[in-house]
């Protein structure tokens, strides 16, 4: 299980009924303990057919186990950091409030809409003596979106279902576990939200704090509430397109990783996150705590050096 020596610089998360890359090839497994606990499952360490390393981490746990309010998030991006990661492809199950977004849509979301209820640890910050404000405003990495339209387009081209991608959506973060109201689903249709899920957030927010390119991959596996003459959304109903969403996104990312590494080799679709926590901490380290600059060192290692 140990982490030495393993150097990886995309990362991929994957959500709902996807619990592996089994079309790379296994590795090992890692699973290193921060400050933040353990992540949700041992991480996997896989490559790609040019023996370049990705690291892969199920959100909900191998087994699914995990709630999605109870998803150590802070615990899963500090993980993933540690190992070197640079880039997060993060892949989730999403109901549509959007007629034209039909159940086995893929989507890139550009904006989310917080409705989670305060109970997620959402800041590596929190309960530290450090006080830090991360931009939010383009809460995915606006390069690495735009980039990846064209690859994951090709991707679904080459794989020959017909699934359709996508961009420019916003998606809403509920708390769950029960799915929405008809009430609610009608309401985030009006405040313009596209998409739905329990689990961008507070990941996208901890990626940024932790300045990692993030980016989310949402599977579209329901209509969620909102259809006045549909029943309402079910877990039933969201699994009859859980696993054919799953090959999909395992094959998108077989496709897609090689490229997406070398793209982040030559450093350009990282350069909006690296450093951009330099202006976001409260400058007065003298009154820090030193178990909190450890603690922070874990994620932030060029700012809480000694
Ligand atoms: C299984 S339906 C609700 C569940 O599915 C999504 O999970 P993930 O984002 O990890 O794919 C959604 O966010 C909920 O957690
Ligand atoms: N309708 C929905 N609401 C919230 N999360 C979901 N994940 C998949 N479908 C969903």
């Amino acid at each position: 299980m140990s982490s030495e020596n393993v150097k990886v610089l995309i990362g991929v998360i994957g959500g709902s009924g996807l619990y592996h890359l089994d079309n790379l090839t296994f590795v090992k497994h890692v699973n290193p303990e921060t400050p933040w606990g353990y992540p949700s499952s041992p991480i996997t360490i896989a490559a790609l057919p040019s023996g370049t390393l990705v690291a892969f981490v199920a959100r909900h746990g191998q087994g699914h186990t995990i709630a999605p309010s109870a998803v150590p998030a802070r615990a899963n991006i500090a993980a993933l950091k540690s190992l070197g990661v640079r880039a997060i492809l993060a892949f989730s199950a999403v109901g549509s409030l959007r007629e034209d977004i039909p159940p086995g849509t893929f989507a890139l979301p550009s904006q989310i809409i917080d409705r989670t209820k305060g109970v997620r640890p959402a800041s590596f910050f929190e309960g530290t003596s450090v006080v830090a404000h991360a931009a939010f405003g383009d809460p995915f990495s606006l390069k690495l979106v735009k980039w990846l339209e064209g690859p994951i387009r090709r991707a679904l081209a080459d794989e020959g279902r017909g699934v359709q991608l996508v961009t420019d959506k916003c998606i809403v973060c509920m708390e769950g576990p029960q799915f929405s109201t008809r009430a609610e689903s009608l309401m985030y249709r009006q405040w313009g939200g596209d998409l739905i899920n329990m689990s961008v957030l507070p990941e996208a927010k901890l990626a940024r704090e932790a300045e990692i390119s993030y980016a989310l991959v949402a599977t579209a596996t329901d209509y969620d509430s909102w259809r006045p003459h549909e029943g309402a959304v079910t877990a039933a109903e969201v699994f009859k397109t859980l696993q054919a969403n799953a090959d999909t996104s395992r094959h998108v990312a077989a496709t897609i990783l090689e490229e997406l590494h070398a793209a982040a080799l030559e450093g350009d679709i990282l350069t909006e996150e690296a450093g951009s926590m330099q202006f976001s901490i409260m400058p007065r380290s003298e009154k820090q705590r030193p178990e909190d600059r450890e603690k922070l060192r874990f994620v932030l290692p060029g700012y809480f050096s000694d």
